[in-house]
């Protein structure tokens, strides 16, 4: 697959978000402001990567991650008052009600079922902050974590790489899946397999490992010259912040980054809460390594299995989608904004994860006693 054929699709939903979020009519998407008619030729490239015009990768630059202050003032850009505001809000709990009130439903759909837990970590088990490096877990989620994992099989997929979350989350007896999926580790002694379990190792992009190398290096020159710019390797993609990097630089530091990328046609682009991402063309995301894990669990074809995945970015919404599609389990997605999702339930913010994680340990704690109770 070439560069051409792989970043449209990822685009073209971006296109689409920003292309919902500017009309005002819709009232699911009350972010990026709506342009007023015209206002798009303000933007003076009209350069296409992969075949799809620059502005609207900025409208999408723009819609992600808002801050609060931001994502306030782009709703009243869009609402015609206050009380419109929130009515959207209010319509949008409605549709994505919180998974920590619907707790008693998301049990009981469980009987007789496999709950299995995924987690993203940025933004999900970690609050988003400025410095990658300082995105820690408090020690309370860790413990929270550390429970639902004694009781049900636990992965942590993010878009770091393997080591990186490894580092951040310090627990054994977890699947990590690092690089959205494209480097998969077990736990050295497995709890929740089925059957006779192989250790789980997978790393479908090897081959691509010196190209990623190359262009962190070449992204790292390209970009260095633009104010808080910072890009991470983590291994098998390359992120490129922008989140300390003036608004009006960004289309400057897009530039660059579109620069590198001519020369690698064999890499796609996509964007996360303020941060490019550059990845493998393989058709591969965080919803094809939730398939991979169950596979590797022994629940491939099961009935009896009940998938949960927590997650607040984009590249969650791949998993998001799988869940859907195979009419198991839930998504749940960390938001304090209304967001169009796959997903089925929501969360405002990680310490709101916590509080879903222990109450799912409480219950099954009860529901333990209560079944050694009957013997
Ligand atoms: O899949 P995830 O675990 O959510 O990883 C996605 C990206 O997360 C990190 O960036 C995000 O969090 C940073 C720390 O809070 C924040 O500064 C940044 O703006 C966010 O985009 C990570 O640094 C990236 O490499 C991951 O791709």
């Amino acid at each position: 697959m070439t560069n051409q054929n792989a970043v449209p699709a990822e685009a073209v939903v971006a296109i689409a978000v920003a292309a919902v979020a500017a009309a005002a009519s819709s009232p699911m998407f009350p972010y990026p402001p709506p342009r007023a008619c015209g206002r798009k030729k303000k933007y003076v490239s009209q350069l296409e990567l992969g075949g799809v015009r620059i502005s609207a990768w900025m409208e999408s630059m723009k819609a992600s991650s808002p801050t609060h202050a931001k994502a306030a003032a782009a709703l009243s850009a869009v609402a015609p008052s206050v009380d419109c505001v929130l009515e959207e809000q209010s319509a949008w709990a409605m549709r994505y009600p919180s998974a920590l009130s619907m707790i008693e439903q998301i049990v009981s759909a469980s009987k007789g079922k496999r709950i299995v837990m995924f987690l993203d970590y940025d933004g999900t088990l970690s609050p988003i902050v400025d410095d990658p490096d300082s995105a820690f877990m408090s020690n309370a989620m860790r413990a929270a974590v550390k429970n639902v994992a004694r009781y049900f099989p636990t992965a942590i997929i993010s878009g770091r790489c393997l080591e990186k979350v490894i580092n951040f989350v310090r627990l054994t007896d977890l699947y990590y899946a690092g690089s959205h999926g494209l480097d998969i580790k077990g736990p050295e002694k497995p709890r929740h397999v089925k059957a006779k379990a192989q250790p789980v190792l997978f790393q479908p992009a090897c081959e691509f490992l010196p190209t990623m190398d190359a262009v962190y290096r070449a992204l790292f020159e390209r970009t260095k010259s633009t104010p808080g710019a910072r890009v991470e390797n983590n291994k098998f993609c390359v992120s490129v912040h922008f989140r300390c990097v003036d608004e009006k630089s960004w289309s400057a530091l897009f530039e660059q980054v579109r620069s590198v990328l001519k020369e690698y046609p064999k890499l796609r682009l996509t964007q996360g809460r303020k941060v490019l991402e550059i990845r493998p063309t393989l058709r591969w995301d965080k919803g094809k390594a939730l398939e991979f894990l169950l596979e590797s669990l022994g629940f491939a074809n099961h009935k009896d299995v009940m998938p949960v995945y927590i997650g607040d970015d984009r590249t969650d919404e791949d998993a998001f989608k799988v869940l859907r599609e195979r009419g198991q389990g839930f998504g749940i997605l960390v938001s304090k904004f209304p967001k169009e999702t796959n997903a089925t339930y929501s969360l405002k913010e990680p310490s709101e994860v916590k509080d879903f994680l222990v109450r799912l340990v409480q219950w099954k704690r009860l529901s333990m006693k209560a079944r050694t109770k009957c013997k």
